[in-house]
Formats: C-alpha cells, structure tokens, sequence
C-alpha cells in the first residue's frame, strides 16, 4: 500500500514545506458550509509545523479556467483554516512571483502561510514547466496532502512531485489505506450511487465502473444527461446534452456487463433556482420546456432505497438533487439516511465521498454512520475503476 515516501520518511525542520491541500470546500456568499476537507488537513499541517517546518500551502478553489476571478479566491478560508488550526495563518494573493516569495521568505520555522488559487494560471492545470518551476522556487520539499484533487495531473498535484523530494501527506495515506480496507474486496452486490452536477467530468469514469458494480443508480445532473440520451425532454435542467452518446454507450455497457442502470422515475421541477422556489413533483416524462429538474421525486427515492436494501456494499459519489437549496434536498436526505441506517445495522458498508456529498451527508446527519467517508468525489470513483492516479502514481516514483 504505502509503496511512497510519507512524513515519517522526510526532514521538514527548518525547510519550506510546499504542501497541497484541497480546499475546494462548499461555500455560500463567503461562508465556509462545510468544514470536513479542511479539518482532514489539519493533522499534516499540525505535524510539519510542529516540526519546525515552514509550511506553504497550495490549493485550488473552483473553476476559474486559469484567470484571477474574485468569486473563487481562497482568502476567506484562511481565517477558517487559522481557527480550525489554532494558529495564525497568513495569506498571500498570489501563488507565485515576488508576493508569493516575499511571504515565503518571512516565514519562521512552524509558521503557516496559504497561497492564492493554483488555478488562476494556466500553467497549474496544464501542468506547464515554467509554472512547475516558479511554484517548486517556493519550498525545498513537496508534500501532497490533496487525495481528492490526486486525479489531476496538475502543477501542484503532479509536476512539482518531479522537483523537490516529495512524500505523502497523512490524509493522502489514511485516504487509500481506508478505500483499500473498504472497498478492496469489495462483498457484493455492490451499488454505486452518482449524482452531482460535475457531469463532462465524470460521464467517462462510468463505462468503466459499470463492469464494477452491480448497479449504478444515477442522479442529479449526470441522470438528466442521460434521461436526455433516451430522447426525454428535460427543459431547462442541468444537462449536457453533447454527452448523449457517451451515455447511450454506458447504458450499452452496462447491459454487457450485467450492471442495472437506475434512474429516476419522477422529479421534483421548479422554474427557479433558489430556496422557496414553487415546486411540483411530475413522471420524468412530463417536465415542462420551462422547468428544471432539481431533485428526484418520492418514488424514484423508494426505488434507491430497494437497491440498497439489496446490497452489500454502496459507494456513492454525488447528490441525487440541489441538497444545499430547500425543499430539493429530500431525495438526497432520504438515501443518506436509509443507507446510513442499513450501515448502522451492520447491513452495509456504505463509503462516500466528495466535497458536496459530505456536504450533503453531514446536512442530513448521516455522515458519522457511514462505514467511511472520503474528501474525494472524482478522485474516489477512479481509484474505484482501478485507473492509476496522477499525483499518487507520481508519489511512487
Ligand atoms: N438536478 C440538479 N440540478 C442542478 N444541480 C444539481 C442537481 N443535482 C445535484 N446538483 C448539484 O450538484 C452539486 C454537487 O456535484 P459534484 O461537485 O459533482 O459533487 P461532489 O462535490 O460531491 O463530488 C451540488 O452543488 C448540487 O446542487
Ligand atoms: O472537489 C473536487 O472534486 P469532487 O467534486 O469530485 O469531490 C476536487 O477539489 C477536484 O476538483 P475538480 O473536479 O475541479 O478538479
């Protein structure tokens, strides 16, 4: 398993410590609404700072397409991050250049500094070198502590790993260590549950993971691109229509492999996207042109809960419906809670993962039920079809 260097292996007294956290957390108008991926960084941060290390962090925020965007900076999760931490954390507003090294070069051994948005160059997600190098004059050691972003090969996820002597973080190790223990071996049947709105992103990891499981209950965004594929009108929701094929392909798929497909029944619709908003619950075959799916209705809900009473073990990426915005967070509440009380009953082994699904969890108090649950979304579904991981496979090197 840990076939790559971890803190117990590296010398951080007196050294610049770049270490890569994700701290791409759910946020409201400023607000940090949920705490958990910053809280699983805590440790790695405590032990390099304890050790005399002078650590730097790294991390992206959102989506910004490599530009500065004042929506997706990561000032106000310092304050957070210090609180959480005990300990004043400074903050620089940019991740690299004369702001970035004048901070870097007044920090004293166990201090703590976070850089702005990786993700505001272009280099980071193209992991391009001179980007890799302007990040890696920063520190004298690498640490990546960022399992949930180790399916990226960014600048900061995997090109610096190639420039400074680099070791895993704590969470990156208890990460795998908990995925191996959960889902190795996994008792079967096993049902995955994928919901969420990051769609083009994760559509692919499905035609693999559909030889995986014995079935694969779609929700969410991802579950109107594919009634969508099946010549369903679905208005004004969340669906990428391009991805129709894709779809189609994974439905053929999953037949060959013998993996349900289950998607939803009914829906919860609403011509607003906002809390309050009027809502009604229609058959997927009766949303108006003007409407948008925002959750799944009452009897698709039932028909998730039959697959879990049937299997041994859940793996769940993605809500099922906009959780963070009443009353659309009922399908999702419900699955949380049937399967954390299925899991509670010694029935299931139930592992979760991602920023918005713990989210979602934690919303619904079924996180602390679950058999284990990751920071990691994407990351977690590809480890799960067995593809390697960019910034782990580079760990190992
Ligand atoms: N039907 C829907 N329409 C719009 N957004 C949705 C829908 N269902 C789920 N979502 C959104 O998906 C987001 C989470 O997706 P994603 O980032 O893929 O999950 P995670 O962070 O857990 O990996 C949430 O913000 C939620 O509001
Ligand atoms: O939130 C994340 O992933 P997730 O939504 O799959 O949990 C990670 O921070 C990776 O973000 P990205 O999918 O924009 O690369």
């Amino acid at each position: 398993m840990t076939t790559f260097k971890t803190l117990d292996d590296a010398d951080v007294t007196g050294k610049r410590v770049l270490l890569r956290v994700d701290l791409n957390v759910p946020m409201k108008d400023g607000v940090v609404t949920d705490k958990t991926r910053i809280e699983r960084v805590l440790p790695t941060i405590r032990e390099i700072s304890e050790k005399g290390g002078r650590v730097v962090l790294l991390a992206h925020f959102g989506r910004p397409k490599g530009k500065p965007n004042a929506d997706m900076s990561l000032a106000p999760v310092a304050p957070v991050l210090a609180e959480m931490l005990g300990q004043p954390v400074g903050f620089a507003d940019d991740c690299v250049g004369p702001v970035a090294a004048g901070i870097v070069s007044a920090l004293k051994d166990g201090n703590v500094v976070l850089l702005e948005n990786t993700r505001f160059h272009e280099g980071e997600e193209k992991n391009a070198p001179d980007f890799v190098d302007a990040l890696a004059s920063l520190g004298d050691v690498y640490v990546n502590d960022a399992f949930s972003a180790a399916h990226r090969a960014h600048a900061s996820t995997e090109g610096l790993a190639h420039h400074l002597p680099s070791y895993a973080g704590r969470t990156m190790q208890a990460e795998l260590e908990a995925l191996e223990k959960g889902l190795g071996n996994p008792e079967r049947p096993v049902v995955a549950v994928v919901g969420g709105a990051k769609v083009s992103s994760k559509i692919d990891l499905l035609q693999n993971l559909v030889s995986r499981v014995d079935a694969l209950v779609i929700g969410g965004g991802m579950a109107n691109t594919f009634l969508a594929a099946q010549g369903i009108s679905v208005g004004k929701s969340l669906c990428e229509h391009d991805l129709a094929d894709t779809a189609r392909a994974i439905v053929e798929a999953a037949k060959a492999a013998g993996c349900a497909i289950v998607l939803p029944v009914d829906a919860v619709i609403a011509r607003e996207f906002k809390a309050g908003a009027a809502s009604e619950t229609v058959d997927v075959h009766a949303v108006p042109d003007d409407a948008m799916i925002l959750d799944a209705g009452p009897k698709s809900v039932e028909t998730v809960n039959q697959w879990l009473d049937k299997a041994k073990t859940l793996v769940w990426n993605g809500p099922l419906g906009a959780f963070e915005i009443q009353p659309f967070d009922k399908a999702t509440v419900a699955a949380a809670r049937h399967a954390a009380e299925l899991t509670r009953a010694g029935k299931l082994v139930s592992v979760a993962g991602g920023g918005d699904t713990v989210a979602a969890l934690n919303q619904a108090g079924a996180a602390a039920d679950f058999s284990y649950v990751s920071t990691a979304g994407g990351a977690f579904l590809e480890w799960m079809e067995g593809k390697p991981l960019p910034g782990v496979e580079v760990l190992k090197a």
